[in-house]
């Protein structure tokens, strides 16, 4: 292990100079799996550098999201297998990527506080790597010598022994104190500045802070649930997964050591282990899905039309084909128990071609008649008025209501994301309302609890319209519900609607929201 330098804090490392570090291919990137075998990089000729393989490749995930604007919940899974990593070795690495990323505006804020430099100074592919130190110091399990000794060495791999010794310096400087202390240190004044308070302890831009709490309060919620919500974000989700109706059912995804039954979700269930492992999911018979999607795709099915149903369904905004699946499945089902005719389909547009193909793939195990169209959703109503029984409207948004699913999407948004969507928004929510027939049904969602992109939408859309009614979906879904329970209430807590806020922090949801409105008959 490197030592440290100085009693006082530590200085800054040079900045390189040429070659991007952590580029794929660069000079010194550890590449995923090579240094298994303890191998490990030799930057400077001097001894072989150890890097395992788990921090390799979460280390790579962090220097793909900040220099190529990479998801970690995309390129993460790929890195895993190439890596061949498994089991507890990819738990690990998946714990320290998301980890660093969802939480680096605390850990920032106390790397600040450790050295003498501007953070704007500090080489970006050691800020990152510091990230993982600090996350495994404050955060994990780890025991300090080691998140000190394997970050110093990950450092000293790719930006040389310079970096490495004030990787060391800054480290042991944080590992003075646990993370209670340093956010009494670092955060600002509560009385004073309360956003920024709750902005650095719970690691949220304070626009999305504010942002939170007028989303709670525009639903009747009150805001002293905030600390609650944003903990929420930062906690890795249950893995959830659809048992898709007809094809499988929580029975058989249960029967075995890998799930439970889901909590409100009637085709829920709780994984423990790896999507892999479940026979169902390898076959297409069963999704990964949050049940708040879950409980968005049967709400828009089995709202009350006026007029038989006769199948003929719509998801406006179907990529990347969750909810479009899940829709398919229970057309299928009603197609096989003679609920509806031989016509019946579901229509699934999406606008971006390569999420249409995911869409397709979604669909392929579902024999329901369906057909995939790539294509802008706002001109649906007028070329085909008042066709549809059934139309789920999930307009794109800011995704603010699954921010514990993205880690790094809450530093990428900006405020003015709130308010840019809306026009699409509302187009798409007029195209699904002149697509719908007399008596059908429109569903319209968000995975945003903000009221600009919910409530207002909604009411804006819907001002002056005398066709157009809203159901009672707190009703319809309570139906779905049936006699299952959150953990430690009665209370489904769906609030007294028209429509239907889920919480993450309340439900263990990401944070959906749900209008089901009908075009008078
Ligand atoms: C929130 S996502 C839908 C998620 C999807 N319902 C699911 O459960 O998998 C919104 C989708 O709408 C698509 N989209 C954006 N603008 C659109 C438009 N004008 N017409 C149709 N789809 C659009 C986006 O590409 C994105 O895939």
């Amino acid at each position: 292990m490197s030592k440290q330098t100085s009693a006082g804090r530590p200085s800054q490392p040079p900045r390189r100079t040429g070659g991007k570090p952590g580029r794929s291919g660069g000079r010194d990137v550890p590449q995923p799996g090579r240094s298994r075998e303890g191998a490990g990089n030799r930057p400077s000729g001097g001894r072989p550098i150890a890097v395992d393989p788990a921090r390799t490749v979460a280390y790579e995930t962090l220097r793909a999201v900040t220099e190529r604007d990479a998801y970690a919940n995309l390129i993460l899974p790929g890195m895993l297998r190439r890596a061949r990593l498994r089991g507890r070795d990819a738990g690990l690495a998946t714990e320290l990527a998301y980890g660093a990323l969802r939480g680096k505006g605390s850990y920032d804020a106390i790397i600040a506080a450790g050295t003498d430099r501007p953070l704007a100074e500090i080489d970006p592919a050691v800020l990152d790597a510091l990230r993982l130190g600090v996350h495994q110091l404050l955060h994990m399990r780890v025991p300090p010598h080691a998140a000190v000794s394997t970050t110093v060495d990950l450092v000293r791999s790719v930006s040389g022994s310079g970096a490495s010794r004030f990787a060391n310096a800054v480290l042991r400087r944080v590992g003075e104190r646990d993370e209670a202390e340093w956010m009494a240190k670092v955060a600002p004044d509560e009385q004073k500045n309360p956003d920024g308070n709750l902005s650095v302890r719970y690691s949220h831009p304070e626009w999305i802070v504010r942002a939170l709490r007028d989303a709670l309060r525009g639903s009747g919620r009150p805001a002293d649930e905030l600390p609650a919500l944003l903990t929420a974000h930062n906690a890795r989700p249950a893995v959830t997964v659809a048992a898709l109706p007809g094809l499988s059912d929580v029975d058989e995804i249960v029967d075995g050591p890998h799930a439970q039954v889901g909590v409100l979700s009637p085709v829920a269930a709780l994984l423990k282990g790896a999507p892999d492992d479940v026979a169902a999911i390898r076959q297409g018979r069963a999704r990964v899905q949050d049940e708040g999607s879950q409980l968005v795709a049967l709400g828009a099915a089995n709202a009350p039309t006026v007029g038989p149903d006769r199948g003929i369904w719509l998801d406006l905004c179907a990529g990347p084909g969750g909810k479009a699946a899940l829709l398919a499945a229970l057309l299928s089902e009603r197609h096989a128990a003679g609920l509806v005719g031989d016509d019946a389909e579901l229509v699934a547009v999406e606008s971006a071609e390569h999420r249409a193909g995911l869409v397709q793939q979604s669909l392929a195990a579902v024999p329901a008649a369906y057909d995939v169209r790539v294509r802008d959703g706002r001109t649906l109503g007028e070329s085909e008025p008042g066709r549809y029984d059934r139309v789920l409207v999930d307009v794109p948004c800011t995704g603010l209501g699954a921010l514990r699913r993205r880690p790094e999407s809450r530093w990428r948004r900006t405020p003015s994301d709130l308010t840019s969507l809306a026009p699409l928004q509302r187009g798409l929510l007029e195209s699904a309302l002149a697509a719908v027939r007399p008596g059908g049904v429109v569903a319209y969602a968000t995975c945003s609890p903000h009221p600009a992109e919910t409530n207002l939408v909604v009411d804006d859309v819907l001002r002056g319209r005398e066709d157009v009614e809203r159901l009672d979906t707190p009703a319809v879904l309570r139906d779905l519900i049936g006699s299952r329970r959150l953990p430690d209430s009665d209370d489904l807590m769906l609030g007294d609607g028209p429509a239907v806020q889920l919480w993450t922090h309340l439900h263990g949801t990401d944070s959906m929201y749900l209008a089901l409105l009908r075009r008078r008959a």
